[in-house]
């Protein structure tokens, strides 16, 4: 495990050195992304533009905070940021600093992350039902075309 978490917390050293220029926009992302959001603002309004989408975002919320619960029950991880700090493997004090944000502050297993869960749930069925309402006129467009051109011979 300690592999694992040594590469884990070379990858965060990575992202937060290397993209710093990118922390407004990817902070952002995780923000809007946020699984607390389904409940007081995604599933009451998509629900009024479309019942399917807004039914699907809470089945999302739940059946992926179920599922992140089971996991976090048998995985029980450390969290890079504490797990840098109690670790034996980096030798004479050189354990590596992590910068915690609001978000990262969580005291429960860490493993898998409930946050990296959820929100990539919330963007699928987002950026999916924007999908879907995006090429459907095109394909009413293309259908309509087709049958007019059959219909003179074309
Ligand atoms: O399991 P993680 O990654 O610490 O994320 C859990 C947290 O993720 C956040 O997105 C939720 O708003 C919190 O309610 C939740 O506790």
């Amino acid at each position: 495990m300690d592999f694992l978490h040594r590469n884990g917390v070379l990858i965060i050293q990575h992202l937060q050195k290397d993209y710093r220029a990118y922390y407004d926009f990817l902070n952002f992302m995780s923000n809007v992304g946020d699984p607390r959001n389904i409940f007081s603002i995604y599933f009451p309004l998509w629900f009024q533009l479309n019942q399917t989408v807004g039914t699907k975002m809470i089945w999302v919320a739940v059946i992926g905070d179920w599922f992140n619960l089971i996991f976090k029950w048998v995985l029980f991880g450390h969290r890079p940021y504490w797990w840098v700090q109690e670790t034996q493997i980096y030798q004479n004090h050189s354990s590596s600093c992590l910068e915690q944000f609001p978000t990262t502050c969580e005291t429960g297993p860490g493993s898998p992350s409930g946050h990296a869960m959820g929100s990539s749930c919330v963007w699928y069925v987002m950026v999916t039902a924007a999908l879907s309402r995006s090429v459907s006129p095109m394909d009413k467009f293309s259908v309509t075309r087709h049958r007019y051109a059959g219909g003179r011979g074309l």
